[in-house]
């Protein structure tokens, strides 16, 4: 099943993780998991990603596992083969969006445009990735959207913070956000697991009504 609607309702923030040194994979995981965040997207952005994924996939269980930053369809391959259980990517093009639509597990496409849009939707897929969110236009741009197409849910990612994130989730098209300020590059590199189980637990009390 492609359309990745329900993953968007694990969690309301996804943290977009980059991991450098692959040791440190699985502490990173258990502390997300620990705050009470159990989805990871984990960027295909360094030469040890895969090797991360392994890991994650094997020793964390409990953390639904998908691998971002796909760009091409050898990557899709490569990060499924290494045990992720979703893909996202910051954007579509033609042949990675039909290729990974071969594959056996839900995707998030990116998409900044009304047309980008419409395009994942002829395929269809009703769960985006709206990417860069601030940048291109943040919370009013994504309501905008849902005036002529309301039943596609969005993912923000790019630019959100714990301040903004409310504004975003708030909106009937967005299920939840993505943002990599959960896992601090420092706070991963110093091994302070308990900062980032902190942010976790704060990002897993965002989706809790007052
Ligand atoms: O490339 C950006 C990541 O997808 C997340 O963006 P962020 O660092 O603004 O949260
Ligand atoms: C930014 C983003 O969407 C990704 O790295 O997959």
């Amino acid at each position: 099943m492609a359309d990745a609607t329900h993953i968007l309702r694990v969690s309301p923030v996804i943290p977009v993780v980059t991991i450098d040194d692959p040791r440190h994979a699985v502490r990173v995981a258990r502390a997300l998991a620990d705050g009470g965040v159990r989805i990871i997207e984990l960027t295909l952005r360094t030469d040890s990603a895969l090797e991360s994924l392994k890991l994650i996939a094997g020793e964390v269980p409990e953390i639904l596992l998908g691998a971002g930053t796909v760009l091409a369809p050898g990557q899709a391959d490569a990060a499924v083969d290494a045990g992720a259980q979703f893909l996202v990517s910051p954007g579509v093009t033609p042949a990675l969006l039909g290729h990974m639509l071969t594959l056996e597990v839900p995707i998030l496409p990116g998409v900044a445009t009304v047309g980008e849009v419409m395009a994942v939707l002829e395929q269809g897929l009703q769960a985006m990735k709206f990417f860069p969110a601030g940048p291109a236009g943040g919370p009013a741009y994504v309501a905008a959207i849902g005036a002529p197409i309301p039943h596609v849910q969005f993912c923000p990612t790019g630019g959100i913070s714990p301040a903004s994130a409310p504004d975003y989730l708030r909106l009937p098209n967005v299920s939840c956000v993505g943002g990599s300020w959960l896992t601090p590059r420092n706070a991963i590199e110093n091994g302070d697991w308990k900062l980032i189980t902190g942010l976790a637990q704060q990002a897993a009390a965002l989706g809790v009504s007052p």
